[in-house]
Order: structure tokens, then C-alpha cells, then sequence
């Protein structure tokens, strides 16, 4: 697949984007207005930066990368794209409108790609007049430097969608894939979201501060990070979003998201995008 267009330029659309345009992809990113364009630019062109000065890519092949990301303002920019990633915010009502909208543009043979990672994916399907080439493809966070993608097949997805996007994913992207059927939550996030939050609780109740919590999974247990920080990497809003939709999926206690996380996003503290969650962060 040649033309990829990724909807939202925030912390996945932006790795996203990167990962396909380092792939040697022509990627438009849609934006919902200038400032969130300019926003993706200054993240995209930072990350690769970051790659290229810690010699993971050649300058040359960051710039090229760079060059083959567009930006655009309009959904009508995806109108020749053979793939669309959908990453834009956890809210149902937003992506429901924006695949009604993709699938009126796009050429009828395109195959239209969410990187939810909670919402169902046979919700977004049942807008469309596509629904066999609505499929999910989520990645993890940092895009650019972890390897998975979890493909996600709703009740609906063809086969021939899910061999087309698992042929991108690991022969274009270099990725490694996992199946997993369309329930909230896949695979990874029904494993990581209650020890998120349990971690959260443990610090909610006093049992232990935010800084032993994520050391001892750190020290004691080889994790890159602790819960805590992993939290704030993923963003508070995202997190508590995540949980939401497998609690209501489930009705399973351990996923309803704890006051303490619903309090920190009311109060703008989303992690290291605002520049505070559970620790404070350089801006
Ligand atoms: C909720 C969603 O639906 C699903 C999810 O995304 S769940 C979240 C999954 N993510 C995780 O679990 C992340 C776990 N943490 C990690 O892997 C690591 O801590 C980390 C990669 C974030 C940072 O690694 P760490 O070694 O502490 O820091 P650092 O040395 O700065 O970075 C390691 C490499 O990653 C790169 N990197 C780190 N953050 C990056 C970012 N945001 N963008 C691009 N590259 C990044 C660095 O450039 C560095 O590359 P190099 O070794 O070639 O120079």
C-alpha cells in the first residue's frame, strides 16, 4: 500500500504517520484545524530528529520521511488513499461521524483502519457501506519504536482486509502483528488497563507513594517503566477513556476507572502531553 492517510496528528497519529512515511509511504495526516497541523509538524519532525541524532536512521532518510508526510486541514485529502488510519480521540460519537464521512470520499476498493483500542470496531463498520474492509490496526506507544500492531477483525471484516493490513504492517512497517477478535480492550490493554489502575488504587488508598509503586516494577520486576509513568505516557484522558469502554463492555469492577484518575483528567492533568499527571514533566 502506497497512500496512506492517518486521521489526527496528536501522539499516535504522529508515530503513525512516521512509521509509514519511514517505510517510504506517501502519508497525508488530517488535522482537525492549522494549529493542530502545525502542532503535528513540530511532533513528527521532533521524533525523527530524535531517531536520526541517536543514529537509528540516516539524516537523509529522516529528511526524506519528513517530505513524504503532507498535512492537511480536509477530510477530502484522504480521496486517494489505499489505507486509512483513523487515530483520533477515545470518543464513540467523533469516530462514528468521521468513518460515515471517509467512506462517502473514498475510493471504493480503500480500506478504512481504526487504532482505537477500545471501541468496537463492528460500531464503526455498521456506518459504512464497507463494512468488510473496516478493520483495526493498533499500535503501541512510542509508534516509532515499538514493534507491535494488534490486528482486530470485527464480526463483519473479510479476510482479504485483514491479510491486506497484517501484509502492511509487518512486510512495509517491519512490525510484528497479533489477532485478536473485537472485544474492549484486545489483547494488550485487557492485561494492562487493571494493573494501570491498580496501581492508581494503591496510590489512591495511601498504601504506598507514586515513586515506590513505579520502583518496585521497575527494580523489582524489569519493567522499561512503572505503572505510573506508563500511565502519563499513555495520557490520563486515554487511560481513563480505555477503561471506560471495558467497564461498560464487561461490567467488571477491576476496569471502572478510579476517582483519583477521573479527578486528575477533570483537572487537565493528563500526563506528559500537559506536562503533568502522576509526575511532573519538562515542557
Ligand atoms: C493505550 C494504548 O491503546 C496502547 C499503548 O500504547 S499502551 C503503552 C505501551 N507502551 C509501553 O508500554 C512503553 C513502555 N516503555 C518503554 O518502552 C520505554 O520506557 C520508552 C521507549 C518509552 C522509553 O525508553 P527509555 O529507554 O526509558 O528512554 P530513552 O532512552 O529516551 O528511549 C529509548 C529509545 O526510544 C526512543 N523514544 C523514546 N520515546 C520516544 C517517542 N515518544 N517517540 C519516538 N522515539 C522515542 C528514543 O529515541 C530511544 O531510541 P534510541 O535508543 O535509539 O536512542
Amino acid at each position: 500500500m502506497q497512500r496512506i492517510a492517518v486521521i489526527g496528528g496528536g501522539t499516535m497519529g504522529a508515530g503513525i504517520a512516521e512509521v509509514s512515511a519511514r517505510a517510504g509511504c506517501d502519508v497525508v495526516v488530517v488535522e482537525a484545524d492549522e494549529a493542530g497541523a502545525e502542532r503535528f509538524r513540530a511532533r513528527i519532525e521532533k521524533s525523527l530528529q530524535r531517531a536520526a541524532s541517536s543514529g537509528r536512521i540516516l539524516t537523509e532518510d529522516a529528511d526524506a520521511a519528513f517530505a513524504r508526510v503532507e498535512v492537511a486541514t480536509s477530510l477530502q485529502a484522504t480521496v486517494h488513499a489505499d489505507l486509512v488510519v483513523e487515530a483520533a480521540p477515545e470518543v464513540e460519537a467523533l469516530k462514528l461521524d468521521l468513518f460515515r464521512k471517509l467512506d462517502e470520499i473514498l475510493q471504493p476498493d480503500a480500506i478504512l483502519a481504526s487504532n482505537t483500542s477500545s471501541i468496537p470496531l463492528v460500531k464503526m463498520a455498521s456506518v459504512t457501506k464497507r463494512p468488510d474492509k473496516v478493520v483495526g490496526v493498533h499500535f503501541f506507544n512510542p509508534a516509532p519504536v515499538l514493534p507491535l500492531v494488534e490486528i482486530v477483525a470485527s464480526l463483519l471484516t473479510s479476510d482479504e482486509t485483514l491479510a491486506a493490513v497484517t501484509t502492511f504492517a509487518e512486510d512495509q512497517l517491519g512490525k510484528t502483528t497479533i489477532r485478536s477478535k473485537d472485544r474492549a480492550g484486545f489483547i494488550v490493554n485487557a492485561l494492562l488497563i487493571p494493573y494501570v489502575l491498580s496501581a492508581i488504587r494503591m496510590m489512591e488508598s495511601g498504601f504506598a507513594s507514586a515513586e515506590d509503586i513505579d520502583a518496585g516494577m521497575v527494580q523489582g520486576c524489569a519493567h522499561p517503566q512503572g505503572p505510573l509513568a506508563l500511565a502519563d505516557l499513555i495520557g490520563l484522558d486515554t487511560t481513563a477513556a480505555v477503561a471506560q469502554s471495558m467497564y461498560e463492555e464487561f461490567k467488571e469492577p477491576l476496569y471502572a476507572p478510579p476517582p483519583l484518575l477521573l479527578r486528575m483528567v477533570d483537572a487537565g492533568l493528563l500526563g506528559r502531553k500537559t506536562g503533568r499527571g502522576f509526575f511532573p514533566y519538562a515542557r
